[in-house]
């Protein structure tokens, strides 16, 4: 058993909108860097992409067909085919009065204006030889092709510095044949659970013990918005062993996150090891979530979150996250409005964040609360199915159903 250190004292008091200011302040500047297309995915570009060539890159057939002018065609009309136009060859030109067998995506011959769809002539679809002649039974509405350019044209910005390249932006990018990308380097996230009652999952509990679920937590958000994250897991509240340990901690790593012994109780491991050291911890007017440390060791931004499990996420998402976004150059998502499904008193003084799930009904958004016992900061087992949490101002002595929120979402 660690002796206990003298109690803390608050630093400071803000709104949540002042703390995530003043922990965003802290966060570096995207550091970009030129990487294979593959190698990209899930990160956020730092440059835009300008397409190099036009799309398509010829004028080609929208339809499998028949290629020929529309001056020759008529209902009924038969014209003869000279030749085949596969995918991956430049055809010849189309001699007035003909017709040239085409398939989706293939040039059209110069000359030709209009395709066929095999369907309106009497050539059955399929793997057919190919015939001496079509006859036009109906003639096509509009002429079945794309112009060249037209999807995109040579410069144009075909991805936004600031995307994240998900697999349609890759798509996007990979169609315009762009191999390279520049973006920026991942922020490296060290998750730190602490506590002497933690145990870790898959052992059991001893007496006084309970599994750690804040570091499976932080590293579950970070790494869903694409940051490489450890966990690491100091079962002991014993701040002079923290800070033996702190040089490792800082080591290779951005973001260094603690959960738990922050706040006034008499073994705050990270609050008695940290203030020493220039970490500020203070209170923000917010529930859950009201203490609160943040600041830089050896350069690293360490921010800590108190150990209760929602307060946890709520904070990751209300202060860690931005800097997340700020420090990989992406621009933060703002909350979604949704409309209440069901109403709760609250005390005023501290914004509160309600957990909630988020359902579309009659073409709205509607919010409502995970679970009746509304935003207490220990049931973590409640956080499963959250969508996010509604944001009710501090003012607010509660809310009612239909009124509008603004929700924070979860990644
Ligand atoms: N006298 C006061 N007491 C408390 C205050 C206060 O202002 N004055 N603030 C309360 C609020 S609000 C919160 S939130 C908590 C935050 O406390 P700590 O950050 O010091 O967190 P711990 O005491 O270490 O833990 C709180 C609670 O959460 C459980 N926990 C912690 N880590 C984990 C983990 N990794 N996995 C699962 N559960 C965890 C821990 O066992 C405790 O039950 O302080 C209030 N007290
Ligand atoms: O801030 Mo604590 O998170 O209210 O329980």
């Amino acid at each position: 058993m660690v002796q206990p250190h003298p109690a803390p004292q608050t630093a400071w008091q803000r709104t949540p909108a002042e703390h995530t200011a003043a922990v965003r302040a802290l966060a570096p500047e995207p550091r970009p860097e030129r990487i294979p297309l593959p190698e990209a995915t899930g990160r956020i570009l730092a440059r835009d992409v300008a397409s190099p060539r036009e799309l398509p890159l010829w004028d080609c057939s929208a339809m499998d067909g028949f290629a020929a002018r529309r001056a020759d065609l008529a209902e009924g009309v038969v014209l003869p085919v000279r030749g085949d136009v596969p995918a991956g060859v430049a055809p010849g030109p189309l001699e007035p009065g003909t017709a040239m067998r085409i398939m989706t995506g293939s040039p059209v011959p110069q000359g030709a204006d209009t395709v066929v769809p095999v369907e309106l002539t009497d050539i059955p679809r399929g793997p057919v030889p190919l015939p001496q002649e079509v006859r036009v039974d109906e003639l096509p509405a509009g002429d079945n092709t794309r112009a060249a350019g037209s999807d995109v044209t040579t410069g144009q910005v075909v991805a936004e510095a600031g995307t994240v390249l998900d697999a349609l932006t890759l798509g996007a990018v990979a169609a315009v044949g762009v191999a390279e990308v520049e973006a920026t380097r991942p922020v490296r996230v060290r998750a730190v659970a602490t506590g002497d009652e933690l145990a870790p999952l898959g052992t059991e509990p001893g007496p006084g013990q309970l599994p750690d679920c804040n570091s499976w937590l932080v590293h579950g958000l970070a790494t869903a918005l694409g940051h490489p994250t450890e966990r690491v897991l100091l079962d002991h509240d014993d701040p002079e062993e923290l800070g033996r340990r702190l040089p490792e901690l800082t080591a290779d790593t951005d973001l260094l996150v603690f959960t738990g012994g922050v706040s006034a109780g008499a073994f705050e491991v990270v609050r008695q090891c940290l203030e020493p050291r220039g970490i500020e911890f203070g209170q923000v007017s917010m529930q859950p979530g009201k203490p609160q440390g943040v600041g830089q060791l050896d350069g690293v931004t360490v921010l800590c979150l108190p150990g209760n499990p929602v307060s946890a996420v709520v904070s990751f998402l209300a202060f860690a996250r931005p800097w997340l976004d700020a420090a990989s150059g992406r621009e933060a998502p703002g909350p979604v409005t949704a409309v209440l499904g069901d109403g709760w008193a609250k005390k005023p003084g501290r914004t509160q964040y309600m957990p909630v799930t988020l359902s579309p009904e009659e073409g709205r958004l509607v919010a409502r609360r995970r679970s009746a016992e509304g935003s207490l900061s220990h049931l973590a087992s409640r956080l499963a199915g959250v969508d996010g949490f509604a944001i009710v101002p501090a003012a607010a002595e509660g809310v009612q159903e239909g009124d509008l929120v603004e929700v924070m979402m979860v990644p």
